[in-house]
């Protein structure tokens, strides 16, 4: 009888493979456990068992396995269930899902870097032909891919080669992870057990009488351990004994200390509760039980309230109810710069049983948090930004997507293009576990669902401790510049205002949504401007390293002094962004500090930490940001938050455009008082008496939802129509166009007027390569899984005829 195990690869890959095994493997074989396989000419891939059976397949000669790398499997049934619901939704191979689910540490390819273990001496008599080969080039060429080990000892698959090394620890790999990932060591420092003995303690005691220094230490070392059972690094002691390595070092040479490793958790998990208690007020504490009303008839429920109005005390209150059922809870952030201060809430509440998971974590950190929600017993909390939602949960209990109208919930690149909000409703869904998706400014989408009695609806109107919501006023700045009443980009009204706030103690947060100095630097003399020659954009000017970028392909060259096409001196620059407005607040007020959040200052892991943390601590006065400012963050002393410019969010072209600027000023304008007194916001703009902005100055969400579901019903958008975008993307112009055009004729033979385009989009050329967009949009009642269907034909057909084959095809269910 022959054995065969089908495997996901991460690749993509509409379908899965079938592998042939021995016996003794396919005993072992389980579904959810990894397995290293050949695929292609020599290539190693870890791939995941969803099947065992007899089965040869039809259509092609199975290879064999190389080995089964766990015991134990790594991915549940429930996770599998997702990935296939995640790959039909979104059209998109499953190979591609299970890439974004699995920490990249955790599979091993053939591109797996090898090189010498130098701290052990290796015996060559005892190597193999094979493994003399591959220990001779290594000692040459200090590091080897598999691929050119492969072709070293001529033979396809060295997996199980270097496998063996690996074990005798003759090579190491850089991701050591056939069974696990590497784990960081501490070394720390223990008495040897023959100091137990009484005798033998007191004559080594005496032997130190001589060494004051090393006595004393040696003495430290019980009384700090006795003080605090955790063990004690070198470091620890040389602090708390006020002594030297030196003198810990002679006594590990005589052996009082021995020095012993222990696996160290690169995350923190050991966080001290430093919270006992959460008070509710009285409309918060009827909120939390609106919720729990609503969860007995919702699957899903919406949880309306105002910024500052202390959802996330109510969550913590809810995650507690979870966590005491022993019920994992996942909370889901758009924004890693959220995770950071909520985090430090939820620890300083729930000390080590809240975790976080994002993708500014290391490859190695990620595991651990896997591995924990994958075996540990206790339940927790996780919280983290999209690829969260694909965490091995075994019981989970609760979803909270918090900000939950946020578009950064859908993934935009690469395939999946999921949206995590949506995923994990049905994540839920399969645990029979209930969803809260909170916000202070909710999307039509939602609300939506919560008229048609799809989502259950919760509303707290009123900010904690009674402050009153935040005065928002337009500043005409038409008529501010007519009157000459404006200094760089600020009007005398913002500037007084940001001098009264300095004065009384406060803090300001300003936002412009653009990063950098400016955006495009003009030649006044023939108007050409510098372009990135890889997109269809203008260069943007970033002052402090003196050069001009590219924001989509990071393109850079340095400032040019003279215009590129008619070398005239005579430029200016146009348009502005954070760096700018940074700079112009500094020659304002020369006094105070500034600091700066964008994308170009957050690039390092703990950047965003050290830049909130530095606001929180009154390092800054004046904080300038992106959208990064805008949403949940929570600071205590900002009574000033100020818009430089709100119209360029207004003329954005999407048919979403003044839902997410409504929710945009709302939610930037909820960030000032939020403690103490009544906060003030100031909202720049050229179009004061535009509807959106008038709406946000009384936060009528209600009007606002009136007129735009309105024209959405009329317009044919979401929610009453899905839509589906397809991008063909190509470095020729004319396969662009001519592809397309095929494309879209054979969506129109079946769609007919729903289908929109083919169309340029705004920048039409990004990375050399040409993108045109086809708009699919699908009413209510057409089944989904026909329209699907119908589309995978087209893309079919499209790879089938030669000349297309080149083109990249994306497709993206319900853009955002
Ligand atoms: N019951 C409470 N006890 C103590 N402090 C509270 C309570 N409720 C809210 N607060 C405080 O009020 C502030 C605002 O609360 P929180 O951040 O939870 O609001 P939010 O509704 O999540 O706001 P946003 O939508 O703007 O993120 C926080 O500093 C929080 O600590
Ligand atoms: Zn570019």
């Amino acid at each position: 009888m022959s054995f065969f195990v089908d495997v996901i690869l991460p690749l993509p890959l509409e379908q899965f493979f079938t592998y042939q095994t021995n016996e003794a493997e396919f005993d072992q074989a389980q579904v959810g456990l990894r397995v290293a396989v050949p695929f292609g000419k020599s290539k190693v891939y870890t791939g995941i068992i969803i099947k065992k059976h007899y089965q040869k397949p039809l259509h092609y000669e199975t290879k064999f396995i190389e080995g089964i790398i766990d015991d134990l499997p790594i991915v549940t049934l429930n996770q599998l269930k997702l990935w296939t619901w995640v790959a039909n939704y979104y059209l998109c191979p499953i190979g591609d899902v299970m890439r974004a689910s699995i920490p990249s540490a955790l599979l091993l390819e053939s591109e797996t870097i090898v090189e010498i273990n130098t701290e052990i001496k290796i015996d060559l008599e005892e190597l193999s032909d094979h493994e003399y080969l591959i220990v001779e080039a290594l000692q040459q060429q200090k590091h080897l891919k598999l691929s050119e080990i492969a072709k070293i000892i001529d033979k396809k698959n060295v997996f199980s080669l270097v496998k063996k090394l690996s074990s005798k620890e003759i090579i190491k790999t850089q991701q050591q992870l056939y069974k696990k990932y590497q784990p960081k060591l501490a070394t720390y420092l223990r008495v040897p057990s023959k100091f137990e003995n009484q005798t033998f303690f007191e004559e080594q005691l005496e032997a130190l009488s001589r060494a004051k220094k090393q006595k004393e230490v040696f003495l430290q070392f019980f009384k700090i351990q006795s003080q605090n059972k955790k063990p004690i690094t070198s470091k620890t002691l040389e602090e708390k004994a006020n002594t030297s390595r030196t003198v810990i070092k002679a006594l590990i040479d005589k052996a009082y200390f021995e020095e012993y490793l222990i696996k160290q958790e690169r995350v923190d998990f050991n966080q001290e509760k430093t919270r006992n208690r959460i008070q509710l007020a009285n409309n918060q504490e009827n909120a939390l039980y609106e919720i729990q009303a609503s969860f007995e008839e919702y699957e899903v429920s919406l949880f309306h309230g105002v910024t500052s109005s202390g959802k996330t005390e109510i969550y913590m209150k809810l995650i507690e109810a979870y966590l005491k059922e022993e019920k994992q809870v996942l909370y889901l952030l758009p924004e890693i710069a959220l995770t950071t201060q909520l985090i430090k809430r939820l620890q300083a509440y729930f000390g080590n049983r809240a975790y976080v998971f994002h993708s500014k974590y290391s490859l190695n950190e990620r595991v651990e948090i896997y591995q924990k929600v994958l075996t540990e017993k206790k339940a927790c909390i996780v919280v983290g930004t999209r690829s969260a939602i694909f965490l091995p949960f075994k019981q989970l209990g609760l979803v909270i997507v918090d900000e939950s109208h946020e578009t950064n919930f859908k993934q935009q690149q690469p395939s999946p293009r999921y949206n995590a909000k949506d995923t994990a409703i049905i994540l839920a869904q399969q645990f029979g576990a209930k969803t809260l998706l909170g916000t202070a400014t909710p999307s039509l989408e939602s609300l939506y669902n919560v008229q048609q009695k799809k989502f259950g609806y919760i509303r707290l109107d009123k900010r904690y401790g009674g402050i009153l919501p935040p005065e928002i006023n337009l500043i005409d700045l038409k008529d501010k510049r007519k009157r000459k009443r404006v200094k760089g980009h600020f009007s005398d009204t913002l500037i007084k205002a940001i001098q009264e706030k300095i004065e009384a103690g406060k803090q300001i947060i300003l936002f412009q949504n653009r990063r950098g100095f400016s955006p495009i630097l003009e030649c006044n003399t023939c108007g050409h401007s510098p372009q990135c020659p890889n997109c269809d954009v203008s260069l943007t000017f970033h002052k402090f390293n003196n050069s001009l970028r590219c924001h989509y392909c990071s393109y850079q060259i340095a400032m040019q002094t003279k215009c590129l096409a008619c070398s005239s001196t005579n430029q200016s620059t146009k348009g502005f962004g954070t760096e700018q407005i940074e700079m112009e607040l500094q020659e304002l007020f020369p006094d105070i500090q500034v600091g700066r959040m964008d994308l170009d200052t957050t690039r390092g892991k703990n950047a965003y930490e050290k830049i909130i943390g530095q606001f929180e601590n009154l390092e800054i006065d004046i904080l300038v940001g992106t959208q990064m400012v805008t949403k949940g963050l929570d600071f205590k002393n900002v009574g000033l938050v100020g818009v430089l410019s709100a119209d360029s969010l207004l003329n954005y072209p999407d048919f979403r455009s003044y839902e997410k600027c409504f929710q945009l000023l709302v939610q930037v304008a909820g960030r000032a008082g939020r403690f103490g007194e009544r906060g003030q916001v100031l909202i720049q703009t050229y179009n004061p008496y535009h509807q959106i902005l008038q709406q946000v100055t009384t936060q009528d969400f209600k009007l606002m939802y009136k007129q735009q579901i309105y024209d959405r019903k009329v317009y044919n958008y979401p929610p009453f129509f899905r839509l589906i975008k397809f991008t063909l993307k190509s470095r020729d112009y004319n396969l662009v166009n001519e592809a397309s055009d095929w494309f879209a004729k054979f969506l129109y033979h079946y769609f007919k007027e729903h289908v929109l385009g083919p169309e340029f989009p705004t920048i039409s050329r990004l990375k050399n390569e040409y993108l045109k967009n086809i708009i699919l949009k699908i009413p209510p009642k057409q089944s989904l899984d026909k329209t699907k269907k119908y589309i995978q034909l087209g893309k079919e057909k499209m790879n089938a005829i030669a000349k297309f084959r080149s083109l990249k095809i994306i497709i993206d269910v319900d853009p955002q």
